[in-house]
């Protein structure tokens, strides 16, 4: 939503004022679902587009021709659009995660949840929005937005919260196994171990709040460093900004002769209202293993103008997708951006009803950042590699 919608104006902010100017709410979008999907393809149309101003260019003109629901053409004002969007396209990105926080209250606090279990309540005073961030697994299990009523994750009424098993839902964190290709339990260890709570933050220059989660390969329990015995430490950033969400991990090999191997995921679990009304941008295309066909490798349809639906077993594993990618959820009206850093790859996923589903199957999508094709991450003794995603939900 360039024109109204909280991402470009912010953008724009920071673009005119740098990393220190104050932050501030910027006008929401108007939620409805006609100004979301007029986002999603116009930003698709420009992506195609070489420069910045062609790209701005093309903006206008659509926006002119098929203004948004709550705009006529008349009110657009297609020049300050034309040089937000510059901007947005030219600003150099902070990497929010290096501007450094204080602890603080107002970020967030311990709480404790279900069955005792510890979790991290985040709460983001400037937009309203609030996190539920479980110890157990690193495991984000909510995300509510618009003055926090409103859910985008989806959380299995199934799940369990007692340290026997990863969470269902929410964001469960993979690592250092993505999947079951290695001897490793599905998806790694990392979802079902307790992290330790390092901090809860407020990073008052830029409006977040922000808790760091972290994983030593030494506090792990014996049966998973017999399985993988490599010294490593794993940190977790979940922070509330103005935009919306954002993870980052970060993997450190703190072996000092041995490579570090591994794959990695963030398993998020959109919350949508009919599965066979959503459609996922991003994987018209590229390449991907097929999961339901015995791991073959097949191409994705050039032609996707209208998204990827999911109307069967899905579960595929795209090779270099795109950094941002939407869902666009035509029941609800909503539209779930992501924007990944580090993460090569996506897994798009939903059973389907296939054996053993989560009853739940008809209400989420899992579209998920990974690293996995090309051998995923080797770390020489001392490096660090890092991955992140940005979620803004609208
Ligand atoms: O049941 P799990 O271990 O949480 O995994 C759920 C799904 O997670 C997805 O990421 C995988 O691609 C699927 O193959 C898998 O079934």
């Amino acid at each position: 939503m360039f024109i109204t919608g909280t991402s470009s104006a912010l953008h724009g902010a920071r673009a005119l004022g740098g990393a220190s100017a104050r932050p501030r709410v910027a006008a929401r979008g108007n939620g409805r679902g006609g100004s979301a999907f007029w986002w999603v393809v116009n930003r698709r149309r420009a992506r195609c587009l070489g420069s910045p101003a062609e790209a701005g260019q093309l903006l206008c003109m659509a926006a002119r021709d098929n203004p948004p629901p709550n705009q006529t053409r008349s009110s657009l004002d297609v020049d300050s659009m034309a040089s937000r969007l510059a901007a947005e396209l030219h600003a150099p990105k902070v990497d929010e995660n290096d501007v450094p926080g204080e602890p603080s209250e107002k970020a967030g606090k311990q709480m404790e949840g279900r069955n005792g279990l510890p979790y991290v309540l985040l709460t983001n005073e400037h937009t309203k929005q609030t996190a539920e961030v479980y110890l157990f697994g690193a495991c984000v299990t909510s995300w509510k937005v618009r003055d926090a009523a409103s859910e985008v994750l989806f959380l299995s009424d199934q799940a369990v919260f007692d340290r026997s098993t990863a969470i269902r839902g929410g964001i469960p964190v993979c690592f250092p196994q993505f999947g079951n290709q290695g001897n490793l339990p599905n998806h790694g260890f990392a979802r079902s171990v307790d992290w330790k709570l390092d901090a809860i933050e407020m990073v008052e220059q830029l409006g977040a709040s922000r808790c760091v989660l972290s994983l030593r390969s030494d506090d792990l329990p014996e049966e998973h460093r017999r399985l993988f015995p490599h010294k490593f430490r794993a940190q977790y950033r979940v922070t509330l900004n103005l935009r919306g969400l954002s993870c980052e991990l970060k993997v450190t090999n703190e072996d000092a002769s041995q490579d570090l191997k591994f794959t990695a995921g963030l398993h998020n679990y959109f919350k949508v209202r009919d599965i066979e009304k959503v459609r996922i941008f991003g994987c018209e295309g590229l390449e991907y293993m097929d999961k339901t066909a015995g791991n073959t490798m097949r191409r994705e349809a050039d032609g996707l103008a209208s998204g990827l639906a999911i109307n069967q077993h899905t579960d595929r594993v795209y090779r270099e997708a795109p950094e941002e990618m939407a869902i666009f959820d035509s029941t609800a009206l909503s539209v779930m951006k992501l924007n990944k850093r580090g993460f090569p790859d996506c897994t798009v996923w939903n059973p389907y009803g296939s054996q053993g589903s989560d009853p739940g199957w008809g209400g989420f999508v899992c579209v998920e950042p990974v690293v996995f094709h090309n051998e995923g991450v080797t770390l020489k003794p001392g490096e660090t590699w890092t991955g992140s995603q940005e979620l803004a939900a609208e």
